[in-house]
């Protein structure tokens, strides 16, 4: 076998540079491990350079190599994966190394390094699927609404704050200047998910491939990256203050049953009209949308191969 990592030393705020050296020792303690009951494969650490040389890096290995490791957080994964369907071949293995890691927990992939190394060798190739927003791949969610005016606004102030200071300022800019847009919600919504056709003042869209979300709230506890479908989580028609208290209910997994504001359901698509505008997070990455813009969903089944 023959392993290409590709490593973002940019995530988890600079500590995942450390990793090609921890990688490194685990092969050679590994090496002299008699226990040892996987083979030890030929393998390179390549480093990204900026953002988007993941997917450059990655469309390049497709070809050359059996097991193309993204080794940092959700947008490395997403990078890799993206170059992985460009060349239209390559096997996926992750390894955990940013900041929220949501998609690797959706994988109950170990946070600890040499425990996630050691599951990539013992592992199978499994199908995954992937999302599209506005055409743009997600491997474990895209977003709009309050969230995504946080991402937005924290991604700004990261530019002059260098600290976790950025998140609360983010965040306090973001309750100051958020104004739920109204959307136009299509009327073959499930009955599950009701307010089919009805226009909503949407706080929160959550559209999920993995289970976890914004860094480990597990809105969805359900979804699975491999059944085919997307699970959607949508809050409408809620004050900000009520949002914020919401937020924590998360945590205990009580949050679906405020069917008052809050509905979840599964599908294959979504389309919804923005009569506002707004921002589409995807995997972490902002897109602004145009009052009158539509947003559209969709999930491509199976199509990615993940040794895990
Ligand atoms: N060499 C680099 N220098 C600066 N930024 C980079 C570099 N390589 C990749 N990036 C960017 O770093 C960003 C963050 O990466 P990533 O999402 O993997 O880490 P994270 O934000 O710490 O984790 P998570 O998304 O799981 O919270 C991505 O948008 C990616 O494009």
């Amino acid at each position: 076998m023959r392993y290409l990592y590709i490593v973002n030393p940019a995530a988890n705020g600079g500590k995942a540079a450390k990793t090609p050296e921890h990688i490194r020792a685990f092969y050679q303690d590994a090496e002299n491990d008699p226990n040892r009951s996987w083979e030890l494969p030929e393998y390179e650490i390549q480093l990204t350079e900026a953002p988007g040389h993941a997917t450059e890096l990655a469309q390049a290995a497709a070809p050359n190599w059996d097991v193309v490791v993204a080794v940092g957080g959700d947008g490395t994964v997403n990078e890799v994966c993206r170059g992985l369907i460009e060349a239209k071949q390559g096997t996926l293995g992750v390894i955990p190394a940013g900041t929220g890691n949501d998609m690797a927990g959706g994988l109950n992939l170990p946070k600890n390094l040499r425990e996630a190394l050691v599951q990539l060798h013992l592992g199978h190739e499994h199908p995954l699927d992937y999302g599209l927003a506005n055409g743009n791949v997600f491997m474990n969610s895209a977003s709009v609404g309050f969230d995504s005016l946080v991402a937005h606004h924290t991604n700004q102030i990261k530019l002059k704050v260098r600290s976790h200071w950025a998140y609360v300022i983010g965040l306090i800019t973001a309750l100051v200047s958020f104004r739920a847009p109204t959307v136009q919600l299509p009327k073959n919504l499930p009955e599950r998910a009701g307010w089919g056709g009805q226009k909503r003042d949407l706080c929160l869209l959550a559209v999920c491939n993995g289970r976890f979300y914004g860094g480990g709230f597990e809105i969805l506890p359900d979804a699975r990256l491999d059944d085919g479908q997307l699970d959607i989580c949508l809050i409408t028609n809620i004050s900000k203050l009520r949002l914020l208290s919401l937020l924590p209910t998360i945590f205990m997994h009580t949050h679906l049953r405020q069917r008052r504001y809050v509905r979840a359901w599964r599908g294959r698509s979504l389309t919804l009209n923005m009569l506002g505008s707004a921002y589409l997070c995807v995997d972490g990455e902002i897109i602004p949308l145009e009052r009158g813009e539509s947003v559209d969903f969709q999930i491509v089944p199976g199509a990615i191969k993940l040794r895990s």
